[in-house]
């Protein structure tokens, strides 16, 4: 019999992602496990060492012997039980191969890669953790020069502090703190250099703790019997904006805690983690770590190790954060769950909602979503009874929700207002401005002009790769594609096609922030946008300027409309929003109501009285009619009753297909075909009720310069769909389109 270890190995393709069988040699016995990164021979000739992953080590009667295993990693970067879990659950939900998972699961910089050692390939790490030499006095009386007293006078109290700190605070070279070491002023030793993230906070909340409302209070009181009672319960918290959901939160992160859980709170983009961290450092110090993609690679491994370790029970972050490696988890936080950022937008692709489940359901845990505007999927399951439905109707301090005008933006142009800025919206700003108030205005498109037009043929001019118009960016005079980042630099002026002149159009973030500087050149503007949160903190940096009162006026796109809470905005002005109602998704009108509700929702959170202006063409819009009153419910039963009678979830699944490649009447034709091994696989099935719609070009029907095009499937998403996926994949790969044509398979995608 021979010890094998059964691998799942990186770099497959989905059809040829199985296990293969390896020995496992007698000095790596003890260490290797399920669970374990190995490297292994692979291919012929074991010309490649490859990584992988230990599925299983079984004892088997190989009929040839079979290959060893080179290396595997310390016992650190193991995959516990429950993480290998979820790789299968990867595997099986989402299709992507079993390496794929695993680099969702592992962050980058606990990964390890091959190198060749003088026995062969080994096991390298990615990253180490730095070290760094800090000081301290000694204690020993020396005498000091000048400079080296600045060094002693920093170190008072027995503090030590890191050279770079030291030589920065004294203004003195490195030389200064090796002579004090050797004549003995100072004592030096090596430490894992603390990669303190989110350090320079400043508590959020008075020390007391705050008292809860009736309403929270009730909250809080269920949310922590499910809590208590060792099984996996999943609950849904529709507060409306600034309800105060985060201090249940805090209260029941509390009650977790104290039964020795752990916990874990996702948020649903990088601009929202420093508010949340703040807020739980304020209470829970140091055992709060972050997980997010803003940070480098050594600050994220070192947060997850130290996760890992058991040193952090809370853990905040956005999307990846879930797959933190918690041990005993007890809670899970989702805020503001309608988002679709929760939602992997490459393989796998995932939805941190359902993983999240699936950790809760392992833990015996609470699953808690949270949301102003749930997702109307999750709000339909509540009412089902999936899940146990929990309301807080009023803003803590009785403050009002703001009141909403709506803006007939017809009337401007014929009134001579050329400009993004109503003559009503300009009138509210500047009492605004008088009353030294804040405002906060929504429009969500970057760049200065969003289409460029020609005059004569009437073409837009777009990217040459991709299928969209360019973009204007003012500041550095270029054309802009937003999803592949090409460039024309300088701006044309006249139009690549016929030569006619082109003209700029449609207002983005930049456009408006210049507009508001020429009508208002004592404000002080604002603007947050993918453009401005480029640099690392960006969005802390700005976020924190704003709510310090440095500014007056905050502009920016999504990322300012959800989430945030400043007590001196008292208005709020929604610009642009008509074109988001006819997005090509069965969730434009959602996404519409959900994005309105919370930006208007920002407004009157202090003390102040808040309102809304919310400009739009069609002011009778149902949609917006509803924002504007902030009714979740009255749009839930239209919106609900609109997805029953056309077929969307939550009364099906949708699952899209997609398809990508260099021609494109090749690339329709193997939409075709897939389409075809669908049908011929599920006909005369009863259990696999589907249907096929397409293929048609996906919404960017271009995109980096291969066409794409798309079948949607309205299907029921059990384990016997699944399999006829994965038969109809296997049909597709002895089919002459693979290689050419690649495809993907997204449950969650949200375009039909
Ligand atoms: N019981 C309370 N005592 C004191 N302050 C409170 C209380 N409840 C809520 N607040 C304050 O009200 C504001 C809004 O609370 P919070 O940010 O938690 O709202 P939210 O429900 O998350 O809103 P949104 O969904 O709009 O983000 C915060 O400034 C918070 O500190
Ligand atoms: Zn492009």
């Amino acid at each position: 019999m021979t010890v094998a270890a059964k691998v799942a190995v990186e770099g497959a393709t989905f059809s040829f992602d199985k296990c293969y069988d390896y020995a496992v040699p007698d000095r790596l016995r003890a260490a290797v496990c399920p669970g374990s990164m190995v490297l292994v021979p692979f291919g012929r000739g074991n010309a490649r060492a490859r990584m992988g992953v230990v599925l299983a080590v079984v004892e088997l009667q190989p009929k040839k012997p079979l290959k060893e295993l080179y290396d595997t990693a310390p016992e650190n970067a193991v995959l516990t039980r429950e993480l290998l879990g979820l790789v299968q659950y990867l595997k099986e939900h989402t299709f992507c191969t079993y390496y794929e998972a695993v680099r969702a699961i592992i962050p980058y910089g606990a990964q390890y890669r091959a190198q060749q050692g003088p026995d062969g390939p080994r096991l390298q790490k990615q990253l180490t953790v730095r070290t760094v030499s800090c000081y301290r006095r000694s204690g020993r009386e020396v005498r000091l020069t000048a400079k080296q007293q600045k060094v002693a006078a920093l170190l008072t109290d027995g503090r030590t502090l890191s050279g770079p700190v030291l030589c920065e605070g004294a203004g003195v070279g490195r030389g200064v703190l090796d002579t004090m070491v050797k004549n003995g002023a100072l004592e030096v030793e090596k430490r894992e250099q603390q990669l303190e993230v989110y350090q320079n906070y400043v508590p959020a909340l008075p020390e007391e703790q705050p008292r809860l409302s009736p309403e929270q209070t009730a909250c809080c009181a269920r949310l922590t019997a499910l809590l208590r009672e060792d099984a996996p319960r999943a609950a849904l918290l529709y507060g409306v904006t600034g309800s105060g959901k985060t201090l249940v939160f805090v209260q029941l992160i509390r009650e977790a805690v104290a039964l020795g859980r752990t916990c874990l709170v996702l948020v649903p983009e990088i601009g929202l983690t420093p508010q949340m961290i703040y807020r739980l450092k304020a209470v829970f110090g140091r055992r709060v770590a972050v997980q997010h993609s803003a940070l480098s690679n050594s600050e994220r491994l070192q947060q997850w190790q130290q996760i890992q370790r058991g040193e952090a029970d809370i853990v905040v972050g956005t999307r990846s954060a879930v797959f933190a490696p918690l041990d005993r988890l007890g809670l899970i936080i989702i805020d503001e769950e309608q988002e679709h950022t929760y939602v992997s937008e490459n393989s796998p692709r995932y939805s941190a909602i359902e993983v999240a489940k699936q950790r809760a359901s392992y833990h015996k845990g609470l699953l808690v979503l949270a949301s102003a505007t749930p997702a109307v999927e999750d709000y339909y399951a509540a009412g089902q009874g999936r899940c146990q439905l929990l309301r807080l109707t009023r803003r803590y301090n009785e403050q009002p929700l703001p009141a909403v005008e709506m803006v007939d933006m017809r009337g401007e142009l014929a009134a001579g207002n050329t400009g993004a800025i109503s003559g009503r919206l300009a009138e509210e700003i500047a009492k605004n401005l008088d009353a030294g108030e804040q405002t906060i205005l929504l429009l969500n498109r970057r760049g200065y002009n969003t289409v460029a037009v020609c005059r004569d043929c009437g073409e837009a001019l777009k990217c040459n790769l991709c299928s969209v118009p360019m973009v204007y960016h003012k500041k550095e005079d270029r054309l802009l594609c937003h999803y592949c980042g090409g460039a024309i630099s300088p701006a044309p002026r006249v139009c690549p096609a016929c030569g006619g002149e082109l003209r700029y159009a449609g207002t983005g973030t930049q456009r408006v922030e210049e507009e508001l500087e020429a009508r208002f050149p004592k404000a002080r503007v604002l603007r947050m946008d993918m453009d401005t949160t480029q640099g690392k903190n960006s969005h802390e940096r700005l976020l924190s300027a704003f709510a310090q009162g440095r500014y007056d006026i905050l502009i920016g796109t999504q990322m300012v409309a959800k989430g945030l809470d400043f007590a001196r905005v008292s208005l709020v002005g929604v610009l642009g929003i008509d074109q988001l109602l006819f997005a090509q998704s069965y969730r434009a009108f959602e996404r519409v109501f959900s994005l309105v509700t919370q930006v208007v929702g920002r407004g009157g959170r202090g003390g102040l009285p808040g309102r809304a202006l919310i400009q739009t063409v069609d002011p009778q819009n149902r949609v917006l009619s509803l924002a504007a009153a902030q009714d979740y419910e009255a749009f839930y039963a239209e919106e609900i009753a609109f997805r029953r009678l056309h077929l969307y979830p939550p009364f099906c699944s949708l699952c899209m297909v997609q398809f990508s490649g260099a021609q494109e009447r090749e690339t329709a034709d193997a939409a075709r075909a897939f389409g075809t091994y669908l049908k011929e696989g599920a006909a005369g099935r009863g259990d696999l009720p589907l249907r096929v719609l397409g293929p048609a070009p996906a919404g960017v029907a271009m995109l980096h310069g291969r066409y794409r095009y798309k079948l949607t499937i309205k299907c029921r998403n059990d384990g016997a769909f699944r399999e006829l996926l994965r038969q109809v994949q296997r049909r597709y790969s002895g089919s002459p389109y693979v290689g050419r044509i690649s495809v993907s398979i997204d449950f969650n995608s949200d375009s039909d």
